[in-house]
Parts: structure tokens; C-alpha cells; sequence
């Protein structure tokens, strides 16, 4: 059965950055939704943003990083109980200066290898996009 009064999905920009075969993860604040979940870092574009340019701005207010954004790398529709999500996941590099990224806006940072990936760890809608990178980082980290 269709929902009888359904809500656009928020639409949300994410980041898969990888460097020395480590890809850059953060840890979502208490109160959040899906809070103490590891995601890929990004948030929410803003009415008439265009996504990469949200997801600049979101990786400077969240971890202090300047970011040149690439290709999209997975695109994945998810029902929450409370919203729906449309992800889109953009290759990034940090441009050259850029500061290490910090956790200004996050509970946490850090640099991950494949062993770090369990889904579990992650909101439900990062299965696919997890898989992809996976098989991109090194095996033995
Ligand atoms: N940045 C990011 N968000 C993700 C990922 N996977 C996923 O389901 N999300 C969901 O996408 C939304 C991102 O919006 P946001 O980061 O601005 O979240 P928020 O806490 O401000 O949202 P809220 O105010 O509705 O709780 C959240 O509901 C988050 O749970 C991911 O890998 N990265």
C-alpha cells in the first residue's frame, strides 16, 4: 500500500574520500538521527543548492576540509521510519592546503581501512556504497 501523504525524500550529498587507502569517515552527535553510526561525511542540500556545492560547504562546517568534488560514485533511495533519504556519493580530493579534518561538527573523525566497514556500523542505506568502496581500500587494513 502507498503512503497516503508521502514527503519528498531529504536529499543529501556524501563523501567518499580516500587517501593512502583509507577512506574518511565521521561519527554522527547524540541526538541525531541514527546517532554513534560511522558515515561518510556530508548532510543535507538546502532548497535550490546545488549538491556539490552543499556538500563543499557541509565538509568545511563539519570537519574543516576544502574539497574539490568529482564524479558521483553510488546514488541510493532509503525508507527510514520517520523519512526517506535520496544519498547522492561524490568522489572528493582535499585541495592542496586543505587542514586535516577535525571534528568540528561531528561526534568523531577518522581515517578508515577496509576492516573498519562493517555494516553495522552504518545507517542502513550505506550498504551498497560500503561494498564499492571496500573493494578499493587495502585488504589488510
Ligand atoms: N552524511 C551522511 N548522511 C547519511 C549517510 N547515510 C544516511 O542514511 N544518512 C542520512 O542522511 C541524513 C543526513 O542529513 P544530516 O547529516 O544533515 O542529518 P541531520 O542530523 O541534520 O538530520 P536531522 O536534523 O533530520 O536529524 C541523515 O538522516 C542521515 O542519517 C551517510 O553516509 N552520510
Amino acid at each position: 500500500m502507498t503512503d497516503a501523504s508521502p514527503r519528498p525524500p531529504v536529499l543529501v550529498a556524501a563523501a567518499v574520500l580516500v587517501e593512502e587507502g583509507r577512506v574518511l569517515l565521521t561519527q554522527r552527535k547524540r541526538g541525531t538521527h541514527l546517532a554513534g553510526a560511522w558515515e561518510f561525511p556530508g548532510g543535507k542540500v538546502e532548497p535550490g543548492e546545488d549538491p556539490r556545492a552543499a556538500l563543499v560547504r557541509e565538509l568545511v562546517e563539519e570537519i574543516g576540509v576544502e574539497v574539490s568534488v568529482g564524479d558521483p560514485v553510488e546514488v541510493t533511495f532509503h525508507k527510514y521510519p520517520e523519512k526517506s533519504v535520496l544519498l547522492l556519493f561524490f568522489w572528493v580530493t582535499r585541495l592542496p592546503g586543505s587542514p586535516d579534518p577535525r571534528p568540528l561538527d561531528v561526534a568523531d573523525v577518522k581515517w578508515a581501512g577496509a576492516g573498519d566497514l562493517a555494516p553495522e556500523l552504518f545507517p542502513p542505506a550505506d550498504v551498497a556504497i560500503l561494498s564499492k568502496v571496500r573493494a578499493l581500500l587495502s585488504p589488510d587494513t
